[in-house]
C-alpha cells in the first residue's frame, strides 16, 4: 500500500476535529445572539432585531481579518449565512420582493438577508412598498438601477407617494442565460421571452445569434422561464435561480453584452439605521422652477466635499415641467458635515425628504 491513503486519513481526521470546533463555536455564537435578543427585549418591548449597521460592520471586519486561502468575499458569504441563522433564532424575518419566485430580486434578497430569511414574492413594486408600510413584512427588496439599462423609474416614483425608508442596498452581478425546456430543440428557437430590461442588456448578443427570433416582453425573467415549460420553439432569457427552479437547460451562458452588468437593489423598511462607518444617504428634493436651480442644489455638496454617487431627475406629480431630484451621496445624516449640507439644501428647496441613511453594500 502507498502512504497516500494514510496522509488522506490524517487530513480527514484533522478536518473532523476542526468541524467539531467550528460547530461548537457557531453554537456558542448563536447562544450569544439569543442573549442579545433578550437584552434588546428587556430595553424595549418593540425591539428591532435586525441591525443593518451591525451586520455591515461584522462582515467588513471578517473581510479585513481574512488572510486566505478563501477569498474575503467567500468568507463573508459564509458569515452572512451564520448571521442569518442567528437572526432567525432571535426573530425570523419576513422579506417581500418583486416576484415571482426565481427573479434576480429574490436572489438579491437572499444575498442580503441570507437563506434563513422568509422571502415572499409580490406581483409589483408598489405591492412590496404596501406590504412593508402595512407591517405585513419586516422589509422589502426592489430594484433601483442597472449598470447597462439605467434607473428603474417605477421604484423612484413609488418613493414619492410613500413614507417608507431605505435601510440598505445590495448590488448583484447579473448573468443572463438562454434557456430552453425539453419541449424545444436548440436549433428550433423562433421566439424568445424575457423582461424588457433583460432584452436591453443582451441586445447585441441576440442581434448576432438570434436576429430572426421574435422577442416577446413579459413581466419578469422568472415568468419567461415558467412560460417556456409548456411552449414549443421557445427560449427564455433568465438567471440561474429561474433556470434551477424550472429545471431548464442553459444553451448559452452569460449572454449579457457587458461583462460588468449589475443591478442595485434597495432594502426598504420602517426603521432609521444608525451609522455603520461607511454609509450612504438618499434624498428626494423638489426645487422651485427657476434658472440655476440645479446649481444651487448641488453647490453645498461641492463646498462640503461630499461625494455624490447618483443623481436622477423625475417629473414631479405637482404640475407640468416641475422636476424632483433623487440624489445619493456618501455619508450618514448624523455626521455633522452631512447634517450641515442637508440644512442648506432644505433652505434652497421647496421640499426635501431624506429617504434614508444606510450602510454601503458590503457583499
Ligand atoms: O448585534 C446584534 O444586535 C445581533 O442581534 C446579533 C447579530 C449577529 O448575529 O451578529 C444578529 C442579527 C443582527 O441583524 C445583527 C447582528
Amino acid at each position: 500500500m502507498s502512504d497516500t491513503p494514510i496522509v488522506l486519513d490524517e487530513l480527514r481526521q484533522r478536518i473532523d476535529q476542526l468541524d467539531g470546533d467550528i460547530l461548537r463555536l457557531i453554537s456558542e455564537r448563536a447562544s450569544c445572539a439569543q442573549q442579545v435578543a433578550q437584552v434588546k427585549l428587556a430595553h424595549d418591548k418593540d425591539a428591532v432585531f435586525y441591525r443593518p449597521e451591525r451586520e455591515a460592520q461584522v462582515l467588513r471586519r471578517i473581510m479585513a481579518l481574512n488572510s486566505g486561502p478563501l477569498d474575503a468575499e467567500e468568507m463573508a458569504r459564509l458569515f452572512r449565512e451564520i448571521m442569518s441563522a442567528c437572526l432567525a433564532l432571535e426573530q425570523p424575518i419576513k422579506v417581500a420582493y418583486l416576484g415571482p419566485e426565481g427573479t434576480f430580486t429574490q436572489q438579491a434578497a437572499l444575498k442580503h438577508f441570507g437563506e434563513s430569511a422568509i422571502s415572499l414574492p409580490m406581483a409589483a413594486i408598489d405591492e412590496v412598498f404596501r406590504e412593508v408600510e402595512a407591517g405585513a413584512v419586516n422589509y422589502g427588496v426592489v430594484p433601483v438601477e442597472n449598470s447597462t439599462e439605467g434607473v428603474v423609474n417605477h421604484t423612484l416614483d413609488t418613493f414619492m407617494d410613500s413614507s417608507i425608508k431605505i435601510c440598505g442596498e445590495v448590488v448583484l452581478r447579473i448573468h443572463h442565460h438562454l434557456l430552453i425546456s425539453e419541449t424545444t430543440r436548440k436549433d428550433k428557437v423562433s421566439r424568445i421571452y424575457s423582461h424588457p430590461q433583460s432584452f436591453g442588456q443582451c441586445r447585441k448578443w441576440l442581434d448576432a445569434h438570434y436576429p430572426h427570433a421574435e422577442r416577446v416582453p413579459v413581466s419578469s425573467n422568472a415568468e419567461a422561464a415558467k412560460l417556456i415549460k409548456t411552449e414549443w420553439h421557445s427560449a427564455a432569457i433568465a438567471g440561474d435561480m429561474a433556470a434551477k427552479l424550472y429545471g431548464l437547460e442553459r444553451i448559452a451562458d452569460k449572454i449579457e453584452d457587458r461583462p460588468d452588468n449589475s443591478t442595485r437593489f434597495l432594502i426598504i423598511g420602517n426603521q432609521d439605521v444608525p451609522m455603520s462607518g461607511e454609509d450612504k444617504t438618499s434624498i428626494v428634493v423638489a426645487m422651485r422652477n427657476q434658472p440655476g436651480a440645479l446649481h444651487d442644489l448641488l453647490e453645498p455638496f461641492h463646498r462640503h466635499k461630499i461625494d455624490l454617487t447618483r443623481i436622477e431627475t423625475r417629473p414631479s406629480r405637482t404640475g407640468a415641467w416641475n422636476y424632483v431630484f433623487f440624489i445619493d451621496f456618501k455619508g450618514h445624516r448624523d455626521e455633522p458635515q452631512v447634517a450641515a449640507v442637508l440644512e442648506e439644501v432644505k433652505l434652497r428647496a421647496s421640499e426635501l425628504r431624506v429617504l434614508g441613511s444606510y450602510p454601503q453594500g458590503v457583499l
